[in-house]
């Protein structure tokens, strides 16, 4: 079942993509009102059931996740405009993303550095980067703003307790909170309640994570519903399209065989770098018509 989607609107002509929508969308439940994000159960759940599609192996389903994830962030940041990435792993899954991120995006032109809160639970992160010959720190550079020009946020995502942030994670999430720089945040901003967004106290405080872009993986988290920044992306593909379907009828499509779907959200938040890549599209005449989350 085919059924066609404006796409890139280019120059004069209009392509469209073919999205294949999932056999299984006979089975969609349309009685049930879509929807654009999920609960936390659903999204832990999930989690389990991609290490399954993945045969298991944990670090094939994290190269799909970085591979989404860096489709998403070089749309936004090309190699021609940035290089040097700062790239903050926390100690579980979304750290292990964070990781094959960083060697994603060094073959991909650009110079990633890793910092790792803590030991991994899933990968030996100095063997990985040493092997890549990507930096590893274990400290936060007193001259990150200098070096870098942008940060992706791979320290804490579904895993989050909903506490206050552990001792470990003091450092670097201070930087988090209070850099000038852009962040990318893979799947959840670090710290923010799965349910709700940023924690009340953390409001409060004017002590939360604002990451420019957000890249949700697979589907977005019911706390991303209050993010305002300046590009929201799904990337993925490590679960069928049809999963969610069958279970929160969610919809979404993957073009093509893309990794990434991107709902734009450009906001006033967004910088100015990334404005001016978006009204330059637009000045090109490609405009990114996406769906809306
Ligand atoms: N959504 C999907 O389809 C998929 C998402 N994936 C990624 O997996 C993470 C969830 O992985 P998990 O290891 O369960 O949790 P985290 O990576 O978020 O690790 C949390 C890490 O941090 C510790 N921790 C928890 N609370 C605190 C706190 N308050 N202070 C300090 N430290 C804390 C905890 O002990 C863990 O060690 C998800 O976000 C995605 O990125 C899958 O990889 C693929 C499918």
């Amino acid at each position: 079942k085919h059924f066609r989607v404006a796409g890139h609107r280019r120059s004069q002509g209009r392509i469209s993509m073919q999205m294949e929508v999932d056999k299984s969308s006979k089975q969609r439940d349309n009685s049930k009102p879509r929807q654009t994000h999920i609960s936390p159960e659903l999204a832990n759940q999930a989690i389990n059931d991609a290490i399954t599609y993945s045969g298991g192996d944990v670090v094939v389903m994290a190269r799909t996740c970085a591979s989404g994830f860096c489709d998403a962030l070089q749309q936004c940041y090309g190699s021609e405009e940035i290089s040097d990435v700062f790239i903050a792993c926390g100690s579980g899954l979304n750290g292990l993303i964070g990781l094959q991120v960083a060697v994603e995006l060094q073959k991909r032109g650009y110079a990633p550095a890793v910092y790792a809160a803590e030991q991994s639970k899933h990968a030996n992160f100095r063997s990985v980067c040493d092997e890549a010959g990507i930096d590893l720190h274990d400290f936060i550079p007193s001259t990150l703003e200098f070096y870098y020009d942008i940060v992706v946020d791979a320290l804490l995502g579904t895993g989050f307790d909903g506490g206050d942030i552990r001792q470990q994670y003091w450092t670097v999430y201070e930087m988090l909170i209070s850099t000038r720089l852009a962040i990318v945040s893979l799947d959840v901003p670090s710290g923010w309640d799965l349910s709700t967004g940023p924690r009340k106290i953390d409001v409060t405080a004017d002590s939360f994570i604002k990451p420019e872009v957000l890249v949700s993986l697979e589907a977005p988290k019911l706390g991303s519903n209050v993010f305002a920044g300046g590009y929201h992306f799904i990337a993925g593909r490590h679960l069928p399209q049809s999963y969610f379907w069958k279970r929160e009828s969610l919809f979404r499509l993957f073009p093509a065989r893309s990794q990434t779907a991107c709902s734009c959200q450009v906001t006033r938040f967004a910088s100015k770098v990334l404005m001016e890549r978006h009204m330059g599209d637009l000045d090109n005449s490609i405009t990114m018509t996406c769906g809306t989350n």
